[in-house]
């Protein structure tokens, strides 16, 4: 029976990476997750077992350390950059690379000024907020790079309403004109930095404003659904990111139902000291895609497969 190889790639996931740069007494932490996979003429490998254009994923892991070592890690985009480029151009058979990294945030533990002074700053807790993602893909010619966040747990009290929806005979959800809108937000951001030669983003410095942005717009939206959120916040990263051209959120809404409310009476939508039932399934998933007009979609509508 005739068969052919189809889309396949290979390398280490998960390579956990950690480097501390010292400044003194003063320490910086960078926490990185990295899985690296590689494609190109892999014919051979699948069909006869020949090893010869394999170049060994112990290697890859080997590299992803050296690297950190020799040049630092000094965003998780620029690391991700710098892996591709030298999979593809060390070697023949490698055409592509793909480089997705996580990176956890550790804050500093404040210390007395005296223990300060004595033993420096090398003392962190981990970030609770969300984790920050990256994927660089180069194929020798352009770049694509994506960088992103999950888990990142945002609520508003109050200015969030949802009615006027379609109703059928299975319909049963009340209007409310005050309720509590609460997510955990995925997103991927694509930048518009596609090849060598053009002006590179300070990778550290969207990444924070990209961030912000993206929490401004949720809180600043008084929202007659999450969906209109959701484009909101899509839109203003677009509007004062020239460097980013395509936004991706998968938002699950954070169901808060009131307990034992009164829609008419005093304990009803909004009432103060209103206490509610926070579910965790099942959850609406409110997901879209926000462009600069006349950009292409390229991030895939399933985040959980990037
Ligand atoms: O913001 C919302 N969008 C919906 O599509 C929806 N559906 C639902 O039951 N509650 C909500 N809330």
């Amino acid at each position: 029976m005739p068969t052919m190889l189809g889309q396949n790639q290979y390398g280490k996931a998960e390579i956990r990476v950690v480097r501390i740069t010292r400044d003194g007494a003063t320490h910086h932490i960078k926490d990185l997750n990295v899985s690296v996979a590689l494609s190109g003429d892999m014919e051979d490998v699948h069909r006869s077992g020949s090893n010869a254009n394999v170049l060994p994923t112990d290697t890859t892991k080997n590299t992803v350390f050296a690297f950190a070592r020799e040049h630092g890690i000094e965003s998780a985009e620029q690391f991700g950059i710098h892996l591709a480029r030298h999979f593809v151009t060390s070697q023949e058979p490698l055409h592509r690379a793909r480089v997705r990294i996580e990176e956890y945030a550790w804050d500093r533990i404040a210390t007395s000024g005296a223990h300060r002074r004595e033993r420096g700053e090398h003392s962190f807790v981990r970030r609770g907020q969300e984790t920050r993602l990256a994927q660089v893909t180069y194929d020798g010619e352009r770049w694509e790079v994506v960088s992103g966040l999950r888990d990142l747990a945002v609520l508003n009290s109050t200015d969030s309403e949802f009615h006027g929806f379609a109703r059928d005979r299975y319909t049963t959800l009340e209007e409310t004109r005050d309720r509590v809108l609460a997510t955990s937000v995925t997103a991927r951001w694509r930048f518009n930095w596609t090849e060598d030669g053009q002006a590179m983003p300070d990778w550290e410095t969207s990444y924070e404003h990209t961030k912000r942005h993206l929490l401004r717009a949720f809180a600043e939206t008084y929202s007659l659904s999450l969906q209109q959120t959701v484009y909101r916040m899509g839109a203003r990263i677009i509007e004062h990111r020239d460097e980013v051209d395509e936004v991706r959120f998968s938002l699950p809404n954070r169901h808060h139902f009131q307990v034992d409310p009164e829609p008419s009476g005093p304990d009803g939508d909004g009432a103060d000291g209103a206490v509610y039932f926070a579910a965790d399934r099942p959850y609406g998933l409110i997901e879209a895609t926000v462009l600069r007009e006349g950009c292409e979609a390229l991030i895939p509508a399933d985040l959980t497969n990037l």
